[in-house]
Order: structure tokens, then C-alpha cells, then sequence
């Protein structure tokens, strides 16, 4: 089962500096002690020595306590880490590499840097062996460094050994024909794919759900289950050890909320569902929107305990907000969740209140009543979720005759996919994983992607050979529209890799806009929209500053007539053709980097032509791209 946490906003430095860990072991009884040590041993079996593995013993103790001694965990958790810490890194020569590479191409003219002088010049700032040359060089010095590295002319042993690219097995029509044939054999078949974003108010109990449930269905092996127990009743955190299984950072364990999307996959009789767990806190909703734009169905928790589910529900809250930017998403399909029916002794009143409050507003919503459906459950104790009968389901089982969440789960549609559409794999994540290479995740939201393509990288001029598929830890010949997965990439500069970039094939490229025009409904807002009014645009995974540079027309919501010409605002609730143009605001300089995104019209592709308009950490809009102006 794979589970990769983003790490947009990582700043890189900080990231290799930090070290919080404090010194393991100091305060332990001898026997804690002797145990800690024994753990150690066999942590460092598996990882190496201190210097193979570049380990330190001092996180390797910190880890196992953590884990209150749990090798295996500790094992993960130090692997992951590095990984992350590797990354990063290479993140960071690979800047070091282009800055090296520009310096190199602004000098191409002069013959001072042409390739018969540079072995001298190597030759000569070469540090000695006693160490002599390792007096400050001078600037000329230091230039001349760069310029070598950039040419690539420094010592055989130092250049990077680049593996052979695979090529791709099939021709594109070939593939294509074969997709075609799997999809409709997958469509008559008994087990279909799709995926799902759970969403919902802070503390609604997702990932308590969504923990309990990979448990009930086989996903947690007992033994993680018990140190997930045992780890959260260490920290005084208990009641969040089913989270545990999905909030897997430590701050996220110790804070006892979910900051981040996190990726598992579940199994039910009829479908295999790749899960997106999204954070309910609203300081985190660009998560949620990354993780519900690589989704095609929502399941909405709410608490249903007295004041809870109001608090969701009022405005501000996310329940509502999530509702809306999901459906804005392309969502059409939600199961509602009633949780914590324990908190209100199961009372079917309370069950039915929350029902009946909320199907209005889902209609309003965008959502059809006969796409939407509701299940009352107790996450906590298992109850409803796979089975009718579990212990403490008496009470429910008194008035409820209903459906299980598992019965609900198992008959979503998944969407129709459009294999034929040119390939659009937006990234939303990015990172390192030891033996395996560099990673991108997101879903494929248009076409097909197989093994050996190499494929651009926009914006930019960054390309990249795909060198696996993987979905769940499966290995895969190809990809096709719809799906969520992991492609390692190989003969890429990490450079061009960035979260919300898009990959495409060579001969099909997705265009790159600084302005569109955009079809946008305003939501319940109480600072009406001007003409070159602020925001930040968010698209898939990416958020880019820009403004409404226009009001071209308010519409008629049901017909989209329009209704006026030019407005002077847009209120609440208000359809309207708006012209959106990207904003620059890095300084001028060097740094400054022209503001563009690879866009595309609602028309030609429906998951690309999709934005969410906030401002000032509140949305304000959802809409679809018209037209791409620049
Ligand atoms: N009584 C009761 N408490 C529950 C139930 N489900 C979850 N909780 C508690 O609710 C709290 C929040 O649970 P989480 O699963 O972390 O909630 P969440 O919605 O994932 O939180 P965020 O992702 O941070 O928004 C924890 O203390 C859980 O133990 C339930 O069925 N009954």
C-alpha cells in the first residue's frame, strides 16, 4: 500500500538543518534501556551502520521510542525520511546545477571558456594535497569553477552515471487499442476503479473512519494496529489511534489533526477505491483542493454530537465549504457519513434532523438527490461501516435496516474515461524514494501513459522518460484517464519537476496562459467582486496570484443569457463571464519569473479547464476556463 505525503512549501534548507531530535534514551530505566539498545541492533540490521545509511544512532533511538520500540515502523518511518531528506538535497544541487548551466550559456561567447583552456584552468584552482589551495579563491577563480561544471568537464569519476532510458513497448495506436479492450473488459467485470476524497468539518472523525475501515478490510495488519494504540496513548492521544493509521507525520500525531492529503486504497466486493484523506482544519483547504481535484466521488463526515454538526454546517464552516468546492471540482457523486451517533445515544431524530438539513443544500449544491446518499455510523467503535452486526450496534439496529458504508462504497460509478484525449498528467507531488528514483503523483486526466515515453514538462522546457507505473505498489505497463499513480521518472533534472506542473507528449502539448476568460459563480460572500479585485487562482494543485482584470458579463445562472453588460461588481451567488490575468509578484531581477500556467479550456478538457477563486483565505468563486487569452 503506498502512502506519499506532499511536500509543497518545504523550505529545503530548513529541512536539512532541522534537527529537533532530542538525545534518546537519557531518561529510561536500565531495562527500557537494555530493550532500546536491543531495538537499535535491529534497526541498524536493516539499515546499515551509521555511515552506510548516513543514519544517525541519535534518530535511530528517537524513532524507536517514538514507535515505543516497534522496529518495523522505525525501520519505515527512518527510510522515509531519509528519502525526504535526499530529495531534497538533490533539489538543491539540481538548483546549483542550473544556476552553474546559466552562468556557463551567458559566458558561451567569450573564447576565454572555450573547451581547450578549461583543463587549465582546472589544473590550477585544484586544491593541492597539503591543502594549500584551500585558501579563499578569488572571484575570477570561483567563476571558472562554475563554468567548468556547467561544461562538463570535471573528472570521469565525478559524472553522473546515467541509466539507459527504457523505450516504450507498443505504439501509441497499438496501446491505445489495448486500453480500449481492458476498459471494456474492466467496465462487463466484476471490480471497478475509481477514487474518493473524504472530506468534512475538522474533527468530523475522517481519518478515524478511514482507519477503522482499512482495518475492518484488511488493509492494517494487527501488529501495526496495537503500536498505532500504544503509540497515541503514549502522547496522551488515545482517542486519535485509528488516525494514526492516515495522520502519519509527527506533527499531524501530535497537533491530532490531518494537515496534508494522505493516499491509501481500499477494496470493497465491487470496486477498488484509491482514498484521498483530506484535512478538515481551514488553513489547510489548498490540500483539499489538490487532493479533491484527483478525485471522482466525496465522502462528506459530519459529527453529528449537539453543536458539532451545527458548527460545521453554519458559514465558515467546512462542511459547507468543502460541499461546494468538491462539486466546483467535478465531483457529482457523495456519500454522507452521520458519525458520532454515539455521542447522541443513536438517536434516529438526530440522524434524520441532520439529513434533512443537509439535502437542500446539496441540491443547491450542484448535487443530484439520486447521486447522493446517506449512512449513519460510529466510526470509533466500528459501527456500520462493513458490517450490521458488530458489538456495540444494538442501538442502531433498533430503528436503521439500512445500508452499511461498505454497501454504499461498493455501488459508485466510477466516471467514463476519455483515453482518446491528449495526455494530461498534472503533478501533485514530487519526491525521492530510495531504490526506486524520482516520483511525481497525480492522476491522469485525459489520454494514456505507458512505461519508456518520454514526455514534456510544462511550463518549461523539462522532459522526462518514464521509467515505472505504479498504483497501490503494483507495477504497471500503462496509465489511463482517471486513474491515480505514481510515475518514476528517469534522464529528468529534478529542476523541472514542480507540484502543479504538467506532463503532456512532445507532439501534444497543453498551452500555457497568462490570461482567460472564465465562466465563474460567485459563492455566499459578503465583499462583492470589483473589476482588478485580488486573488489567488488555484488549479489543480498549483495556486498562482491574479486578479479579475475584467467584468465582462453577468449570466443568467439557468440559461446563462446574458444579463449585464459590464457590471460594476459581482455580488453573492452571481454568475458571470470575468477575464482572469496571472499576477507578478517576485521582484523584478533575475528571480522575477514570468506568470504563466499550463491552462486549458472547460471545452477541450474538462479536468483542465477547472479554477477556484479565493481571497484572503476564504473562496469566493468557482468556475471554468472559457478561452485562453495569452
Ligand atoms: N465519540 C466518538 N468520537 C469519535 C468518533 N469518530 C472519531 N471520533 C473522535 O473525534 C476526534 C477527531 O477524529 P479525527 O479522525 O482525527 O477527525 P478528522 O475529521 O480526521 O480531523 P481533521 O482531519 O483534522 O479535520 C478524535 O478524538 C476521535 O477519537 C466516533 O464515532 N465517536
Amino acid at each position: 500500500m503506498s502512502r506519499h505525503r506532499y511536500v509543497r512549501n518545504i523550505d529545503v534548507d530548513e529541512e536539512l538543518e532541522e534537527d529537533i531530535l532530542s538525545d534518546g534514551g537519557d531518561d529510561l530505566s536500565p531495562e527500557d534501556y537494555e530493550l532500546l539498545m536491543d531495538r537499535v541492533d535491529l534497526v541498524r540490521a536493516t539499515l546499515g551502520s551509521e555511515d552506510q545509511s548516513g543514519i544517525s544512532d541519535h534518530e535511530v533511538k528517537d524513532t524507536l521510542l517514538y514507535y515505543n520500540y516497534a522496529v518495523e515502523q522505525s525501520v519505515n518511518w527512518l527510510l522515509e525520511e531519509q528519502a525526504r531528506k535526499n530529495a531534497a538535497k538533490e533539489r538543491k544541487a539540481a538548483k546549483e546545477r542550473e544556476k552553474a548551466a546559466k552562468l556557463a550559456q551567458s559566458k558561451a561567447t567569450s573564447p576565454k571558456i572555450a573547451r581547450p583552456s578549461a583543463p587549465k584552468a582546472a589544473k590550477k584552482t585544484a586544491p593541492s594535497k597539503s591543502g594549500s589551495g584551500t585558501a579563499t579563491p578569488t572571484r575570477a577563480v570561483d567563476q571558472r569553477q562554475l563554468d567548468i561544471s556547467a561544461l562538463n568537464l570535471t573528472a570521469k569519476e565525478d559524472a553522473p552515471v546515467e541509466e539507459e532510458p527504457p523505450k516504450p513497448t507498443i505504439a501509441l495506436e497499438k496501446l491505445l487499442e489495448e486500453v480500449r479492450k481492458e476498459m471494456d473488459t474492466q467496465e462487463r467485470s466484476e471490480k471497478r476503479s475509481l477514487s474518493l476524497v473524504v472530506i468534512g468539518h475538522v474533527d468530523a472523525g475522517k481519518s478515524t473512519l478511514m482507519g477503522r475501515l482499512l482495518y475492518e478490510l484488511g488493509r492494517v495488519e494487527e501488529k501495526k494496529r496495537m503500536a498505532n494504540e500504544r503509540g497515541s496513548s503514549k502522547i496522551g492521544k488515545s482517542s486519535f489511534s485509528w488516525a494514526w493509521e492516515l495522520d502519519g507525520t509527527t506533527e499531524e500525531r501530535e497537533r491530532g489533526i490531518t494537515m496534508d492529503i494522505a493516499l491509501q486504497s481500499l477494496s470493497t466486493p465491487h470496486r477498488e477505491i484509491t482514498i484521498l484523506d483530506a484535512p478538515g482544519h481551514k488553513d489547510f483547504i489548498p490540500n483539499m483542493i489538490s487532493g479533491a481535484s484527483q478525485a471522482d466521488s466525496a465522502l462528506l463526515v459530519v459529527d453529528s454530537a449537539t453543536g458539532e454538526f451545527e458548527a460545521g454546517f453554519e458559514r465558515g464552516g467546512q462542511t459547507r465549504e468543502h460541499l461546494l468546492l468538491v462539486r466546483s471540482l467535478g465531483v457529482s457523486q457523495v456519500i454522507v457519513a452521520v458519525n458520532k451517533l454515539d455521542q447522541v445515544q443513536w438517536e434516529k431524530s438526530r440522524y434524520e434532523e441532520i439529513c434533512s438539513t443537509l439535502k437542500p443544500f446539496l441540491v443547491q449544491s450542484g448535487f443530484q438527490s439520486s447521486k447522493t446518499r446517506f449512512v449513519p455510523i460510529g466510526a470509533m467503535a466500528g459501527v456500520n461501516l462493513s458490517s450490521r452486526d458488530s458489538p456495540e450496534s444494538g442501538a442502531l439496529k433498533q430503528w436503521y435496516k439500512g445500508p452499511t458504508l461498505v454497501d454504499l462504497l461498493d455501488t459508485l460509478e466510477p466516471p467514463s474515461r476519455d483515453i482518446m484525449a491528449p495526455l494530461r498528467f498534472p503533478i501533485s507531488n514530487v519526491f525521492k524514494e530510495q531504490g526506486a528514483g524520482i516520483g511525481v503523483a497525480g492522476r491522469v486526466c485525459g489520454g494514456v501513459v505507458q512505461v519508456g515515453e518520454r514526455l514534456r514538462i510544462l511550463p518549461g522546457d523539462g522532459t522526462a522518460v518514464v521509467k515505472s507505473i505504479s498504483n497501490d505498489d503494483h507495477s504497471l505497463p500503462w496509465a489511463a484517464d482517471g486513474s491515480n499513480v505514481i510515475l518514476y521518472l528517469t534522464s529528468v533534472d529534478p529542476v523541472h519537476l514542480s507540484i502543479g506542473s504538467v506532463m503532456c507528449r512532445p507532439d501534444n502539448l497543453i498551452p500555457l496562459a497568462t490570461a482567460f476568460t472564465a465562466r465563474i459563480i460567485t459563492f455566499d460572500i459578503d465583499i462583492p467582486v470589483i473589476a482588478g479585485a485580488s486573488v489567488e487562482l488555484y488549479h489543480h494543485s498549483r495556486d498562482v496570484p491574479a486578479s479579475i482584470s475584467k467584468l465582462v458579463s453577468t449570466l443568467d445562472r439557468a440559461t446563462g443569457a446574458v444579463v449585464k453588460k459590464n457590471p460594476r461588481v459581482l455580488a453573492k451567488t452571481t454568475s458571470a463571464e470575468v477575464q482572469i490575468t496571472l499576477r507578478n509578484t517576485s521582484m523584478s531581477g533575475p528571480s522575477a519569473q514570468a506568470p504563466i500556467i499550463p491552462l486549458e479550456s472547460f471545452s477541450n478538457n474538462k479536468d483542465m479547464g477547472r479554477i477556484l477563486i479565493r481571497r484572503s483565505g476564504e473562496t469566493i468563486g468557482a468556475g471554468v476556463v472559457l478561452s485562453l487569452l495569452s
